[in-house]
């Protein structure tokens, strides 16, 4: 894990006169668990698409760790991140779903498979490893999307 720093952070919207986020400045420490919280529309999801790199940062900086990653490509970044559609691949089970970026990363299938058993354990779906994500309630989608970002260990989720 790594701290996490907004430095008067700032996204406009091309066309809009005013910033949907307006130069955001707060240190997030390592190991520290944040909520923010706000009317709809006040900025919650533009700063955190910032931080992933979704989204271009107009002004001020953004770190990880001792990295300014303001400009690098969401790649670079080492992040995971749960949308709020959960974006799950409905052809694949929840096992395959959950596995699939340390698939394409060339990790081993017995790894994966461990990694995958370890977080279904955590996030209690064992039982559903082998469903399909139109078989799930939202609830058990929602963690699905939860474990797929944990068995990637990123430095930031
Ligand atoms: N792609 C976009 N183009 C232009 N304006 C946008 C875009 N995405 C969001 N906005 C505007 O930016 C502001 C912040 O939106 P954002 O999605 O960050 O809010 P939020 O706090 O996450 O809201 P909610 O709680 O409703 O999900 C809103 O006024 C929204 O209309």
């Amino acid at each position: 894990m790594a701290t996490v720093t907004y430095d008067k952070a700032t996204r406009i919207y091309p066309g809009s006169d005013k910033p949907a986020v307006d130069q955001l400045d707060i240190t997030i420490e390592d190991g520290e668990f944040l909520v923010l919280v706000g009317p709809s529309g006040c900025g919650k999801s533009t700063s955190l698409r910032m931080l992933a790199g979704l989204e271009d940062v107009n002004g001020g900086a953004i770190r990880i760790g001792d990295r300014d990653v303001t400009h690098l490509p969401p790649k670079d970044r080492d992040i995971a991140m749960v949308f709020q559609n959960y974006a799950l691949y409905p052809h694949m089970t929840v096992a395959d779903n959950m596995g699939f970026a340390l698939k394409i990363a060339g990790v081993p299938k017995a790894e994966i498979r461990q990694k995958v058993e370890d977080a279904a354990r955590i996030l209690d779906l064992t039982e559903y490893l082998g469903r399909k994500p139109k078989a799930l309630s939202g609830g058990q989608r929602q963690r699905v999307a939860m474990g797929r970002a944990i068995v990637r260990e990123p430095q930031v989720s």
